[in-house]
């Protein structure tokens, strides 16, 4: 991973832990964190994400294959933040199997 990713990943990350943590109007992220359903919300958005990501690729849909892609991500990521992980823990378990 470049540092550029890294940096965008942690960056990214960091905004997430704030959403949830001020929980502010009009975001999604905040959204997500007060959902009626609760982490099922997310779950399910997770369930989908990675249905789109196989048909993507299925279909060749490049494009739409990194879009669907960074949508995963980006749900994988509030799911850690709601279970009280962080990147730095996904990052150690990723290093650890290198
Ligand atoms: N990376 C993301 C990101 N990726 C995907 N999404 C949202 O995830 C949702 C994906 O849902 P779908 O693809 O199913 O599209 P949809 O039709 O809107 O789906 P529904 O939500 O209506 O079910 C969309 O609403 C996207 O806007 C994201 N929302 C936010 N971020 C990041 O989170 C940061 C904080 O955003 P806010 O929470 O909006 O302040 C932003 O700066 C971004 O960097």
């Amino acid at each position: 991973m470049s540092d550029d990713t890294e940096a965008v990943l942690d960056a990214l990350f960091a905004t997430i832990e704030d959403r949830r943590d001020e929980l502010p109007e009009g975001s999604y992220t905040a959204s997500l964190f007060t959902h009626e359903k609760g982490e099922n919300a997310t779950l399910e958005k997770i369930g989908e994400e990675a249905t789109e990501v196989i048909l993507a690729a299925k279909d060749d849909e490049r494009e739409e294959l990194v879009a669907e892609s960074a949508d995963l991500v980006y749900h994988l990521l509030v799911l850690l933040a709601m279970e009280e992980l962080t990147v730095d823990d996904l990052r150690s378990e990723l290093e650890a199997r290198f």
